[in-house]
């Protein structure tokens, strides 16, 4: 088995954060998790978005928390496993941010 899964160090969080806040993730206030909110056009293009990312998690074994309703789409990500974020989180939110564009 791999090694077990650890949260994001202070090192890496001062390197990586500032990254995300300018793709418009935040930080969760009281939890150690990063959020975003995604607009489309319609129910159409947000469900295929969602389908993209739901692959890929799949694919991670590593899901998102999220919530739509018709064309908005909003996305926590966390590592349950270790009570935080992850280079995991950091994978997924790289990814999903490149599928909300395409
Ligand atoms: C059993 C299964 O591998 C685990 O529960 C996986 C599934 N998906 C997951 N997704 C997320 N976001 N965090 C996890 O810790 C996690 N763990």
């Amino acid at each position: 088995m791999a090694g077990k899964i650890q949260t994001l160090t202070m090192e890496e969080r001062e390197h990586l954060l500032p990254i995300l806040r300018n793709a418009q993730w935040v930080e969760v206030v009281g939890r150690d998790a990063i959020y975003k909110e995604f607009i489309f056009k319609d129910f159409n293009q947000a469900f295929g978005f969602m389908s993209r990312v739901a692959l890929q998690a799949e694919k991670m074994d590593h899901h998102p928390e999220w919530f739509n309703v018709y064309n908005k789409v909003q996305i926590t990500l966390s590592t349950h496993e270790c009570g935080g974020l992850s280079q995991r989180d950091i994978t997924l939110a790289t990814f999903i941010d490149q599928v909300s564009v395409l």
